[in-house]
């Protein structure tokens, strides 16, 4: 069995009064593709932003590689392997692309060849990309700019590579491409993969296993197939109507 690559355990966040994650616990191994699925509010986002970093938890622990990461600062997260794509992209628009790309190396700005080596696969797998480097990242379209932050956080070398709702602003077939793309990373190069996602459909026919969460809190865990098949799940996120799932 593959190693743990992600261990959260216990992890509880709190912004005032309201709790985001309650006591909330996930491992994900190796080379997974893993997905949280979830209602609105439910907190997706906020377990994404407690192992990048980006809010402190109340309680808790998280673990990358078997090493304790609950107080690093983000930059030290990077430096391990987390790589984050946060919901809105968050490129630069007044930047390059590739300048874009280059922050993205920043923690490996000291490897100039291995970080040019990133710059030409970054532009392999995104031609659209290679043809607008020198452009304004707030001049590309919606696919370009989704692709263009999904690079950037590649940029790091990412062990762990999670994104918060990739798809959001994209059209059916942006969506299928982006996660061919994504698919191909985790197949040929073992890309350890979290993924938030509403598009419930498209994530678990990518996905190896997932959970949904409920009030900060993992209320089912399951392979995709299982999750596909449960009835509660496919009637919140797979728009089954519940009296088909009554038999
Ligand atoms: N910055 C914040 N300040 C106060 N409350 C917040 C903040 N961010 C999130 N929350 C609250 O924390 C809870 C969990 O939110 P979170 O964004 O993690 O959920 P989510 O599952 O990602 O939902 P969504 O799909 O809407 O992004 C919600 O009740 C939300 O209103």
């Amino acid at each position: 069995m593959n190693p743990t690559v992600l261990r959260i355990e216990a992890l509880t966040v709190r912004y005032g009064a309201v709790t985001a994650c309650a006591e909330l616990s996930l491992s994900i191994r190796q080379g997974e593709f893993a997905v949280l699925l979830g209602a609105n509010g439910a907190g997706k986002t906020t377990t994404l932003r407690a192992v990048s970093g980006l809010v402190r938890p109340a309680s808790g622990r998280i673990e990358l590689d078997g090493g304790d990461i609950t107080r690093a600062t983000p930059a030290r997260r990077t430096a391990r392997g987390v790589g984050h794509v946060p919901e809105g992209r968050r490129i630069l628009p007044e930047h390059t692309v590739e300048e874009n790309l280059l922050l993205g190396a920043f923690a490996r700005r000291r490897d100039r060849s291995g970080v040019r080596a990133s710059l030409r696969e970054m532009y392999d797998l995104f031609p659209r990309l290679g043809e607008r480097r020198t452009q304004r990242a707030g001049t590309l379209s919606g696919g370009e700019a989704q692709a263009l932050a999904v690079a950037r956080a590649l940029m790091s070398r990412p062990r762990l590579l999670m994104l918060d709702e990739p798809s959001l602003g994209l059209d059916p077939r942006r969506v299928a491409e982006m996660f061919e793309y994504l698919a191909r990373l985790h197949r040929e190069q073992g890309l350890t993969v979290l993924l938030v996602e509403q598009q419930a459909r498209v994530a678990l026919a990518y996905a190896d296993r997932g959970w949904v969460l409920d009030r900060g809190t993992v209320a089912l865990a399951g392979t995709a197939a299982e999750l596909a098949a449960d009835p509660r799940v496919r009637h919140a996120y797979l728009g089954a109507p519940a009296s088909a799932d009554a038999v």
